[in-house]
């Protein structure tokens, strides 16, 4: 019934087959294949009889680990060859970590449905020969070397520990765990996300969870959550990944994204964000799960922009009603606007000046 095609040559068109047939696209690391499963699972609970297909392919991204990724164009990598068989109508829906979508799909594409989030938060690893003598960011001795690629996850533990340094590291998360364990290796210690190391059963090896409260660090937009894309226009398929929403989650993500869009980072620019459902003072009359909005219809957001080496920094928290989808987007257009009064724009005009100059050279 479900299979995982080795490559693309196993896949068939699936506007040629009946339409109870759903084609499911996704990357071919551990961590794809399992959230392409869950994705999976749920549908087949929604819609029993259905039949699913995943299709499992490595893209530019996974295969180039070598260019720094600011340089390749971020996020589109991992995802363009798998939305050409969606628009192909090879694929009726493509699963990702919705912190890997760029905020401004292809046309013709859309995210068609968010699913309930795992664990948003960023976490410390340290390699397993030192975890028993450091477990947190504030212990670890000067000069520990931080494995990390993320300019968000490095600028903000400068700013709070300066006394730590970084160093490129790339890959799935496995490659990136052996890589820190190797007795040959110069890293200390990972920061990576939670979300992957728990849906890979690896929860052993988190040190730490951080958060704005600990460890000063905020996670990034989309972090922790999948998505499903889909065509545009193709109403069959949206209805039948809406059935396994998260319409509470959906609107999370929706604030982060608008914030991120508004203020033009991708993901090789540090901003970093925590949203939360917490108890509203005005009660009822939202368009999802009246009874529960009814008890967590507002939104906190702590967001942060940070200069590369942690000296400058915009913040900001706001806390408002999101009763619905255009709620939440304004949401994150507030938070750009704040964060732009507090500075942002200088913090990344600056580190897009110097990119820009860095290319000019042509220092890879
Ligand atoms: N950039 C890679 C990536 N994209 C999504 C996740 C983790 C899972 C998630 O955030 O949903 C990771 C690994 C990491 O940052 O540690």
């Amino acid at each position: 019934m479900t299979s995982s095609a080795p490559d693309d040559s196993n896949i068939t068109s699936a506007h040629n087959e009946p339409s109870n047939k759903i084609n499911i696209g996704t990357r071919r690391s551990a961590l794809a294949r399992i959230q392409a499963d869950l994705v999976r699972d749920e549908l087949q609970k929604a819609w029993p009889e259905k039949t699913y297909e995943i299709h499992a392919m490595s893209t530019m991204g996974d295969k180039n680990q070598v260019t720094p990724l600011h340089e390749m164009g971020a996020k589109a990598l991992w995802t363009h060859e798998l939305e050409a068989l969606l628009l192909e109508k090879k694929l009726d829906g493509v699963v990702h970590c919705l912190k890997d979508m760029p905020t401004q799909l292809p046309a013709n594409l859309k995210i068609g449905a968010i699913l309930p989030g795992e664990d948003p938060r960023d976490v410390l690893v340290v390699r397993s020969s030192l975890n028993t003598t450091y477990s947190t960011l504030s212990s670890l001795p000067a000069s520990s070397i931080i494995g990390t690629s993320s300019v968000r996850r490095s600028a903000q533990i400068r700013r709070k520990y300066p006394h730590l340094q970084f160093a490129d590291v790339r890959g799935n998360i496995g490659t990136r765990l052996s890589k820190l364990d190797d007795p040959e290796s110069p890293y200390t210690a990972l920061v990576l996300a939670a979300a992957g190391l728990k849906r890979l059963g690896l929860d052993d090896r988190i040190s730490q969870y951080l958060t704005g409260k600990e460890g000063g660090m905020l996670h990034a937009v989309g972090q922790g959550a999948l998505a499903i894309e889909i065509r545009e226009g193709d109403d069959e398929m949206e209805c039948v990944v809406k059935k396994i929403a998260c319409w509470r989650t959906t609107r999370q993500m929706l604030a982060q994204r608008s914030l991120m869009r508004t203020l033009e980072g991708g993901c090789s620019v540090p901003i970093g964000v925590e949203t939360e459902w917490v108890k509203g003072e005005t009660s009822g009359a939202g368009d999802g799960d009246v009874d529960e909005e009814r008890f967590t219809n507002e939104l906190v957001m702590s967001a942060i922009v940070v200069s590369l080496d942690g000296a400058d920094a915009a913040e900001g928290e706001i806390k408002k009603v999101v009763r619905n989808e255009e709620d939440a987007d304004e949401f994150g257009r507030d938070m750009a606007r704040l964060l732009i009064e507090r500075g942002a724009s200088e913090i990344l005009e600056k580190i897009n000046l110097n990119r820009k100059i860095i290319e000019a050279q042509g220092d890879a």
